[in-house]
């Protein structure tokens, strides 16, 4: 079951060097709600820059497991599949443009946690404008995803996003605003629980390529 395998892979990670630490902004001193950990390259919160090394503690952020780049594939397959039922096009990867992830930014949110609305934007000219997607892992408790046109809460959409779903955003809605309003307390799913031990709270995986 590819959930047990994640949080096993991301438990035993996170905790060496380069593993989760909460991040936050030297300026004001602000947190954000979540502990991060990133696999591949670094993304500083304070800088939005990509690095190789971790500036907080000089941490090489560990490689991508094979694993998980197998899932991402496997993901965009299903998406493209999905794509190609729902609408009559020559190529799918007009509307969704494959990709070879070397960023993972795994995020873990107590049941406290959220993040605001955002862009993912910090990679590059390159990855941006071709729509290169980010595909999104959830796992343990379910969260409710706000995404819209706009940074304007109102205005945003809302999903339930639940330990095993797969978000991907790419092409025409890889600019898309997004973020975290809630974590929904003791709804992850009872084996996940009993085979990893994973604490209450939601693990959240962003493949990228950058
Ligand atoms: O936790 C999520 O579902 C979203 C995470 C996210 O937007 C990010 O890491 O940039
Ligand atoms: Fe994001």
């Amino acid at each position: 079951m590819a959930q047990i395998q994640i949080v096993k892979i991301c438990q035993k990670l996170g905790k060496g060097p380069g593993g989760f630490y909460q991040p936050g902004y030297k300026s004001t001193g602000a947190k954000l709600r979540l502990q991060m950990m990133c696999l591949g390259l670094n993304w500083d919160p304070e800088t939005r820059e990509y690095e190789k090394v971790r500036s907080i503690d000089g941490c090489e952020p560990p490689a991508i497991p094979d694993k998980f780049s197998w899932l991402v594939q496997r993901a965009i397959r299903g998406a493209h599949a999905l794509i190609r039922k729902d609408r009559r096009v020559n190529n799918v990867e007009n509307i969704l443009p494959a990709m070879s992830p070397d960023i993972c930014i795994v995020n873990f949110y107590k049941t406290n946690g959220r993040l605001g609305l955002h862009q993912d934007h910090d990679e590059t000219n390159y990855s941006l404008r071709k729509g290169l997607p980010v595909v999104s892992f959830s796992v343990g408790d379910s969260a409710e995803f706000l995404y819209g046109d706009e940074r304007d809460l109102h205005k945003a959409e809302k999903v339930i996003l639940e330990s095993g779903d797969v978000l991907i955003f790419g092409g025409d809605s890889r600019h898309i605003f997004h973020g975290v309003s809630s974590i929904i307390p003791n709804s992850a799913p009872v084996f996940l629980l009993e085979r990893t031990h994973l604490r209450p709270g939601r693990l959240n995986l962003t493949f990228r390529e950058y």
